[in-house]
């Protein structure tokens, strides 16, 4: 089939079933969803299909499968590993038109959504009910349930709440062979084998479609207060870490460098927490839900000042104070956006990190001391975030050359600490060339061969985690 035939074929197929669903090739749309925040790889789909029903997506994917048509599945865009960017003349199928939020049962807690729903959406939804969706992070304005189920999204919250694939009671997807499957049907127990579900949980859209969630929901934090404490060093944030643990259960538990802090005031309306400087900050979160924990922590506070780990710190008296403090971490990914940085997101063993950061940065200053290097990140499930500016009189190309050095040197230290390449942004294209420094070549061959079982014809997201 030629191009125009494809096309032609795509607006049959969505103008069947009740509810039409739309097919765009205008250049502006082509290139708006041909690519997600990395914007690395020049998108280049040859079409973008708007789905309304699972029904229409099955039978993409069996018109995908007749004629060899290779689909990109498409969230918010929000991805930072290129795993729903059209680079080769795709076919998009994105979900913004099925974001309907389909049932909701109060007493079993569970929310049945569409692919497209906006985790905002769902997070509101939660609230108006009482309740609380708890996967967070600075992209949830628009990032899309199907996404965060792909990739499965990590955040601000794992420490306590875990990844997206814990709140998952059931998905509906559409295989690459074109099934649709019912995975779970929404059982808090159920042990029959194996569990399918888990499978397109963080499979990057390669296996299939998840085109509706049943999310489970938690009850709504209480007095969610904030501490963010100067550190005099990096090992005092494993300290400091360990000393709450023992008594106060963490929310939420990230880490600033003084570099990362310095781009976020630069940016304008947050304000510096305290006057004294520190090379590192941590930002403790968690319920200050009776007079004994806010005394507990306070107490905490000295122990760790007279400990000398931590130089000076604030604690939140309000909701407003609190998400004031809040945005001096969640600003950062933002400030140095406009500097396209080279990025990176790795994890350890949480005890680990401290070592591994320290290593990592050591290459790197000792190769290019004029590389400007931003850490942050959720340092208490041991996910960094790898960061790292242009000189500005750097050429492009000679930056990006240096930087896939950089790569090597980076994931061979998270090999010998057995770490991830990614600990929540995914694999997509970015990772790709660096799997095997985190999977075994025998794992990798399992991989392939369960893509092979659901996607023989190898139509859905092709080239993104392996070849
Ligand atoms: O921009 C980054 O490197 C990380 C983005 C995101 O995962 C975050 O934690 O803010
Ligand atoms: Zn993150």
């Amino acid at each position: 089939m030629n191009p125009e035939q494809i096309i032609s074929s795509l607006k049959e197929l969505m103008a069947t079933g009740e509810a039409a669903g739309k097919v765009l090739t205008d250049p502006a749309d082509l290139e708006n969803y041909g690519k997600d925040w990395t914007r690395i790889y020049p998108p280049k789909p040859l079409a973008i299909v708007l789905p309304k029903t699972t029904e229409q997506v099955q039978a993409l994917v069996q018109f995908a499968n007749e004629n060899r048509v290779a689909l990109v599945p498409s969230g918010g865009r929000t991805g930072l590993s290129a795993g729903a960017v059209a680079a080769n003349g795709e076919v998009v199928v994105a979900f913004d038109n099925m974001n309907r939020i389909l049932d909701f049962n109060a007493s079993d807690r569970i929310v049945r959504c569409q692919a497209g729903v906006v985790t905002e959406q769902l997070q509101n939804f939660a609230e108006e009910n009482g309740l609380y969706y708890p996967v967070d992070f600075a992209s949830a304005g628009s990032s899309q349930l199907g996404g965060n189920l792909s990739t499965n999204a990590g955040g601000i919250k794992v420490i306590r709440y875990g990844m997206s694939r814990d709140w998952v009671a059931g998905l509906k997807v559409v295989t690459g062979k074109g099934d649709i499957l019912d995975l779970n049907k929404d059982l808090a127990k159920n042990n029959t084998g194996y569990d399918l579900r888990h499978l397109f949980v963080g499979a990057e859209g390669t296996l299939g479609f998840i085109t509706e969630a049943t999310m489970k929901l938690s009850r709504k934090p209480d007095d969610l207060t904030v501490l963010v404490l100067g550190l005099n060093d990096l090992t005092n944030t494993m300290d400091v870490l360990q000393a709450f643990q023992k008594q106060i259960d963490l929310t939420a538990y990230e880490f600033f460098s003084h570099q990362a802090m310095g781009h976020v005031l630069a940016h304008g309306q947050v304000q510096a927490p305290f006057d004294t400087e520190a090379p590192y900050y941590a930002l403790l979160e968690f319920e200050a839900v009776s007079d004994q924990v806010m005394e507990d922590a306070m107490n905490l506070f000295e122990q760790c000042v007279e400990n000398g780990w931590v130089l000076d710190g604030v604690i939140s008296q309000s909701e407003t104070q609190a998400q004031n403090l809040w945005q001096l971490r969640e600003r950062i990914s933002e400030s140095i956006a406009p500097r396209t940085p080279y990025k990176n997101d790795i994890s350890v063993v949480v005890s680990k990190v401290p070592g591994f950061l320290q290593e990592i940065d050591a290459v790197v200053t000792e190769h290019y001391p004029d590389f400007e290097i931003i850490w942050f990140g959720h340092i208490g499930d041991g996910n960094l975030h790898l960061n790292i500016l242009k000189p500005e009189d750097m050429a492009k190309e000679d930056f990006f050359e240096k930087c896939q050095q950089v790569n090597k040197w980076v994931f061979e230290i998270v090999e010998r600490y057995q770490g991830s390449v990614s600990a929540e942004h995914g694999v997509g294209m970015t990772k790709k060339p660096y799997l095997q420094y985190t999977r075994s070549e025998a794992e990798i061959a399992y991989m392939k061969a369960i893509k092979q079982v659901f996607d023989p014809n190898g139509i859905i997201n092709p080239g993104k985690i392996f070849d």
